[in-house]
């Protein structure tokens, strides 16, 4: 059972720490949403997770620092799908779903049967299959999602580290993003997700981080972390909290 760890992360850019000693124990089965707001380091902790980017303290995937081990057997364990990424090769959408497989291929080998079938599977989770043969340059921006999305599935890892994987969906795709990757979870990988909705986070996550400032400030189960007070203090805002039948949070006012 895959396990990521964080123990005292911090990461520097420029001068700026953007990322301050934010430990954390992330496991096989959960559904982990990263929150908070824009520029609080979350983008930043989801890289040092994958040991992208430099940083003090120690990530440990199953009991070994990332920092020590080959890019490849990372890239095996956990798939990731980076924020905004933009394409630059005209590719079939399958074969861009295809590149997921890299990780698993010999040098100058090529794809197995088994790849295919991920590739397949793929895309059939992430219902991308009516755009196989479209390039994916010519993709809309929700389209290319869902896509990068299949990609990211397709490498079969224990572990999934998406960012933003719901920014440019519709709110019937953001629905569909959030299944897939509790259906993940479900399935025993581990799944990290950063993104901004409070409700979609309240209803799929297992566990939610909130981050400001680079700083952990909440760690726990979504209905203990989503509080008026947490809301006020971390994104300067009140909101309205329906309860019983109708749960949610309505974002109302600014604060500051
Ligand atoms: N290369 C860099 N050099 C200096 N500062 C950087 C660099 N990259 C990012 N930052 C800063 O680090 C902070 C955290 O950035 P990060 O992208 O991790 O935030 P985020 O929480 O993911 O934000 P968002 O919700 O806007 O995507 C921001 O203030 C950003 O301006």
């Amino acid at each position: 059972m895959v396990e990521l760890v964080a123990e005292q992360v911090s990461v520097t850019l420029g001068r700026r720490a953007v990322v301050r000693s934010v430990s954390a124990r992330l496991r096989a089965g959960e559904f982990v949403g990263i929150l908070g707001p824009n520029g609080a380091g979350k983008s930043t902790l989801a890289r040092a997770l994958l040991g992208l980017v430099p940083s003090e303290g120690a990530v440990m995937l199953d009991g070994e620092r990332i920092a020590t081990l080959p890019r490849k057997q990372i890239a095996r364990t956990i798939a990731y799908l980076p924020q905004g990424q933009t394409l630059h090769w005209p590719l079939s959408v399958e074969r861009l779903v295809a590149l997921g497989r890299l990780p698993h291929l010999a040098p100058y080998s090529r794809i197995s049967a088994a790849d295919r079938e991920a590739i397949a599977r793929a895309m059939r989770v992430a219902e991308v299959d009516a755009l196989a043969g479209r390039i994916a340059t010519e993709l809309s921006g929700g389209e290319r999602a869902r896509v990068l999305l299949a990609r990211a599935l397709a490498v079969e890892a224990p572990v999934l580290v998406a960012d933003e994987p719901l920014a440019s969906l519709d709110p019937a795709h953001q629905l569909q993003g959030m299944e897939i990757m509790r259906a993940e979870a479900d399935a025993g990988r581990l799944v990290v997700a950063v993104f901004h909705d409070l409700n979609l986070a309240m209803r799929f996550c297992d566990r939610l981080l909130v981050l400001d400032g680079g700083r952990l400030v909440a760690d726990g189960n979504p209905c203990d972390v989503l509080t008026p007070d947490l809301l006020a203090e971390v994104y300067g805002i009140s909101a309205m909290f329906g309860t019983g039948e109708r749960p949610g949070i309505v974002p109302m006012q600014r604060l500051r």
